[in-house]
């Protein structure tokens, strides 16, 4: 199955009607509605509603619709998700996930919405926010726990409130976290999601942040503003180097196949599976940023 780009999810506040409305037009890969933590408990019915009518109403094109909603042992939780499901989002983002349970039981709800609203059965993807000691403990089986997960993510700013300290420009008190968060969606074939960086108006110290996630292996970042979208492209596209290397990987090992074997030098340096797989993956990248056609050719 072709790999989905999601380098960016961009939180949008479910109460807040001119975002929700513009959100798509900023180029984000996916748009991510939010019930929980920005909308405060007099607003989630009125937030709830302006989701649901966005997302039957708005065109955002093709670009992923996901909803963060509240805990499912909430008040809210279960009107969440039938409306949710009911609107027909993509991927319904949990909250706080700390066990196997607290994903089985999101997608009982929602198998038993989709039957009540004539949804196809597993049409609706889910990802589970990781945001506290237990969940980064539990990550590995939370990441196999049902088909329908997309991605596992972490959520720093709970994570660090939960841990008792705060969040440090090198990121060091997240590290174990993410380590684990990326190790668990490897070994389950999922995506791994980073964080917000809250402090909008530093853009060195978000770009040191998305480099280092880059580094680690992330797919993507969780952002809360459109400004922050350009940042993570501009840093998760691979370079002009980059890619013509990747391209004479690819030659490289066609010259290999022919002549029946895996394994083929290219400049001193041996060249076989998984060196061919980052090459394919870094192309993905460069036509997704737009660098090269579909041809392989670099734009102008
Ligand atoms: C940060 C700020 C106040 C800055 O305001 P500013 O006014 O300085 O923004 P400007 O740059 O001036 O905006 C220029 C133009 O963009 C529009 N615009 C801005 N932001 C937009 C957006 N998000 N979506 C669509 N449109 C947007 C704006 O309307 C304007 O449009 P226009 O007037 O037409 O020009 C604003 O961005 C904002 O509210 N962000 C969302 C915050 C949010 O969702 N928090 C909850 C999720 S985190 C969490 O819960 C923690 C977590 O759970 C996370 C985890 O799990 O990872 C954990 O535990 O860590
Ligand atoms: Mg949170």
């Amino acid at each position: 199955m072709e790999e989905r780009l999601r380098r960016t999810m961009m939180f949008v506040p479910g109460n807040n009607p001119s975002m929700i409305k513009d959100a798509g037009i900023y180029g984000a890969d996916s748009i991510m509605f939010d019930l929980e933590d920005s909308v405060s408990l007099l607003e989630k019915d009125a937030a709830r509603m302006l989701v649901y009518q966005a997302i039957q109403t708005v065109d955002y094109g093709e670009t992923e619709l996901v909803v963060r909603i509240n805990e499912c042992s909430s008040e809210f939780g279960r009107a969440d998700i039938f409306s949710m499901v009911k609107a027909g989002v993509d991927v319904i983002r949990l909250p706080k996930t700390e066990t196997v349970e607290d994903v089985l039981e999101v997608e009982a709800v929602i198998l038993e919405a989709e039957k009540t609203f004539g949804r196809e059965e597993g049409s609706t993807r889910m990802m589970a926010a990781i945001e506290g000691a237990s969940g980064v403990l539990n990550a590995p089986a939370i990441a196999v726990s049902s088909k329908r997960l997309i991605g596992i993510a972490i959520g720093a700013e709970d994570y660090v409130t939960n841990m008792k300290t705060r969040r440090y420009p090198d990121g060091q008190e997240l590290f174990f976290a993410r380590s684990m968060i990326i190790h668990a969606a490897r070994a389950a074939g999922i995506s791994a999601f980073d964080t917000v960086y809250s402090d909008v108006n530093n853009e060195e110290g978000f770009r040191n942040e998305v480099a280092l996630i880059r580094q680690l292996g992330f797919d993507g970042k969780s952002v809360i503003n459109p400004r922050q979208i350009p940042v993570v492209n501009e840093i998760y596209a691979p370079t002009i180097k980059e890619i013509e290397n990747a391209k004479a990987v690819i030659e490289a090992i066609k010259t290999a196949e022919k002549n029946g074997s895996g394994v083929i030098s290219l400049n001193g340096k041996m060249i076989d599976k998984p060196i061919v797989m980052r090459a394919e993956r870094v192309m993905m990248l460069a036509k997704a940023s737009k660098i090269i056609d579909e041809e392989g050719n670099l734009y102008e």
